[in-house]
């Protein structure tokens, strides 16, 4: 069968932004208007089409991103069908995850703003995200109809806050109650939408007289950054010639894809303004997957390989979401990059070491599923029933075997204790946090040895909300919840020398082995490293592996309090063995007898999450907000004014933060705000490491 949309004509974006900026309604809009969805959902009734997960209807936020497939040909048919994949990314801190991945297998991003509160600290958070993976974005400006919305002060907040090249592409005509419709800069419109059809139809007239001297400015800059595409459309314009509509499209283009320039766009999604624009800007600058660097894998002899993205080219795709549905089960959303992939196929998953079978391929239409036969170069899709694959995992043809590049996931940072309510309840809990674990790589579940509890981890108090209540509502399981734990980490901070001796005469054969290591600290987040120092066979080679093993094991289970050990270099430099009773067990034993002493003797020390947070807080309160951040053993990092009042930037202790989201609401009448995101260990001070420790016994 045929390609039915040329690859050049596919658009994978996201929709990236912070919480209530619009995400959800953009994509509603966007449903609509490219008539995929004929019934428009509005979140505020709990009813729109991309938030079908209960929770998230009740709580009115995006949990999981979906990916959606729609077709647009332009706002005056002016294009051949286009291919939109569209994926829905969450704006929550807790669900960071979420966009990371989304961000990975994505060739474009449009990232959502309230005209009113413009750059907010998730938006700064996920346009990071985005910077480390080189995605071209363009800035679409929402809630221009909102009370205070500004978007001047928008794109100038996009230039400081993200330090980038915003270049507008409309002007707002009116704002707020007043915001009639945009004028198109290039094309030198000005557009209304109709209210009568929810905007379906609009009108395209003169610039209004009083907008003509600002538009005429911005058209200049605008050209100005197209012309830097190149040398030909730079002499152009230096010699004075008008550049025409498409050559100006064609360098804002050029300049979008190689992250030179972001459009900047506006309008109300909710008031059914400037959606349809906004999609032929996705069309027009936002590139096709033949037009970003093509991915690189390793193959089995670890040569780096790129696969281009070509249906000629062997099958290479990347699984980036795991999601459970009621009805069929197992959904497994993979990007393809290069090849095809038809159902039925057989594929090789080099992270697991498996081949597994493609069942049905579906591809998303908002809430609804459509099945098809095959996936091709550059497209988006979901197999049915895929048993061992988990997010990240490479997907790729048997006989040409490639592993793209993985994705990393962040340690989770919190914990809680869950008790099924009864005992029927028991082995059902089990399976369902199997399968959620599956879905969602930054969750984890495991036993504690000694209390025999289940204990599950993740990136924060919500992160682990939601989990309990998916217990709940899908796989039915009620559950007794303990109070959050965080997860403290380990390390030494001074070098030492130890021996590790494990020797045992019993009757016939005994056990020994003997070493003798060096542990140095490393700096934070630079994790375990080993070396094998032994010269002249002291330690025969075949135990080596073994003193690893055992160390790595005891840094796992630690020595403080039980929290993993971390940033740590280990050198095994000298040892003995016996010619009868030396045995891989018992050096491993030796090393991890080894590696305990050295850590009490290297002046170990207990280190706790640290999160950035930033606090947007009207001025009368902001004594309040600072002294609470000192009560938390915060440090107040800097301050500054913002649309919606002051901003405070602190960094806190993360258990410090349990419940902040309450307490603020109570210290402020429920007008501040604020967001959080980890950003790594600090020790922690003796009064809370000797309270951690008592408790761990
Ligand atoms: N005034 C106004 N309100 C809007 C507009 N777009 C969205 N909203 C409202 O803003 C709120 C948040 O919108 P969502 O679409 O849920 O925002 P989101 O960014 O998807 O939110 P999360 O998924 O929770 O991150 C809802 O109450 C919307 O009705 C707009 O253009 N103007």
């Amino acid at each position: 069968m045929a390609r039915k949309t040329p690859i050049e004509r596919y658009r994978n974006i996201g929709i990236m932004a912070h919480i209530d900026a619009g995400k959800t309604t953009v994509t509603e809009r966007i449903l609509f208007y490219t008539g995929i969805s004929h019934k428009m959902g509005e979140v505020h009734e709990g009813a729109a089409v991309m938030d079908w997960m209960e929770q998230e209807q009740e709580r009115g936020i995006t949990i999981t991103s979906a990916a959606t497939t729609t077709f647009w040909r332009g706002m005056d048919q002016q294009y051949p069908e286009t291919r939109i994949n569209i994926i829905d990314t969450p704006g929550h801190v807790d669900f960071t995850i979420e966009v990371e991945r989304s961000l990975r297998v994505l060739d474009g991003a449009v990232c959502v703003l309230d005209a009113n509160a413009g750059v907010e600290p998730q938006t700064e958070t996920v346009w990071r995200q985005a910077n480390r993976y080189g995605v071209p974005r363009m800035v679409f400006v929402n809630k221009m109809d909102k009370m205070g919305a500004d978007f001047f002060r928008c794109v100038d907040m996009v230039k400081e806050r993200l330090g980038c090249n915003a270049v507008p592409v409309q002007l707002p005509i009116g704002a707020e109650d007043n915001f009639a419709g945009v004028v198109d800069l290039i094309r030198q419109k000005a557009i209304y939408w109709n209210e009568a059809d929810r905007g379906a139809t609009y009108d395209e007239v003169e610039i209004p007289g009083e907008l003509a001297d600002q538009a005429a400015s911005y058209r200049e800059a605008l050209i100005e950054a197209a012309a830097e595409a190149s040398e030909e459309l730079m002499d152009k314009y230096i010699g004075g010639e008008e550049l025409t509509v498409e050559e100006i499209n064609h360098g804002l283009r050029v300049q979008t894809i190689a992250n030179e320039v972001v459009p900047v766009l506006c309008g109300s999604a909710f008031k059914n303004k400037g959606v349809q624009a906004m999609l032929d800007a996705v069309v027009e600058y936002m590139p096709s997957p033949v037009e970003v660097p093509a991915i690189e894998g390793e193959v089995d002899d670890g040569t780096v390989v790129t696969r281009d993205p070509d249906d000629d080219a062997p099958f290479a795709a990347l699984a980036f979401k795991i999601a459970t549905d009621p009805y069929v089960g197992t959904l497994t959303f993979f990007r393809v990059y290069s090849g095809v992939v038809k159902s039925g196929d057989t594929v090789f998953n080099p992270v697991k070491g498996k081949k597994e079978r493609l069942g049905r391929i579906v591809q998303m239409h908002s809430k609804e599923r459509k099945e098809i036969d095959e996936v091709r170069a550059g497209d988006i899709a979901a197999a049915i029933g895929l048993k061992e694959v988990t997010t990240g995992d490479t997907l790729c043809d048997n006989a040409n075997r490639v592993m793209l590049e993985r994705m990393e996931f962040p340690d989770p940072v919190i914990s809680v204790a869950v008790e099924p309510k009864t005992k029927s309840d028991q082995e059902k809990m089990g399976i369902a946090l199997g399968k959620l674990a599956q879905e969602d790589p930054s969750f984890q579940v495991r036993t504690d040895e000694e209390s025999g509890q289940t204990i599950i981890s993740g990136m924060g108090e919500l992160h682990l909300e939601i989990i309990v209540d998916r217990l709940k509502r899908e796989f039915k399981v009620e559950a007794n919840v303990g109070e959050p734990q965080v997860a403290y980490r380990e390390a030494i901070r001074k070098p030492v020398e130890v021996e590790g001796k494990f020797v045992r005469q019993s009757g016939g054969r005994g056990q020994y082995g003997h070493v003798w290591i060096r542990m140095r600290p490393r700096e934070r987040g630079e994790g375990y490293a080993f070396n094998n120092k032994i010269v002249g066979g002291v330690v025969p080679k075949e135990y080596i592996p073994s003193v690893d093993k055992g160390i790595q094991e005891q840094m796992e289970n630690g020595v403080l309090a039980g929290f993993p050990v971390v940033d740590l270099e280990v050198e095994l430099f000298d040892g003995s063995y016996h010619d009868v009773d030396s045995s891989e067990m018992a050096f491993k034993i030796a090393g991890s007898m080894a590696f305990k002493d050295g850590f009490m003797q290297g002046d170990p020390v207990l280190l706790e999450p640290m999160m950035k947070v930033e606090v947007t807080t009207p001025e009368d309160f902001m004594g309040d907000v600072m002294g609470d951040v000192n009560r938390r053993r915060g440090t107040v990092q800097g301050m500054e004014d913002g649309p919606a009042g002051k901003i405070i930037r602190a960094e806190v202790p993360l258990k410090e933060m349990f419940g902040y989201a309450t307490d603020l609401r109570s210290a402020t009448q429920g007008r501040a705000a604020y967001s959080m995101e980890f950003d790594g260990y600090a020790e922690a001070p003796n009064s809370i490491a000797e309270e951690v420790i008592k408790k761990a016994g």
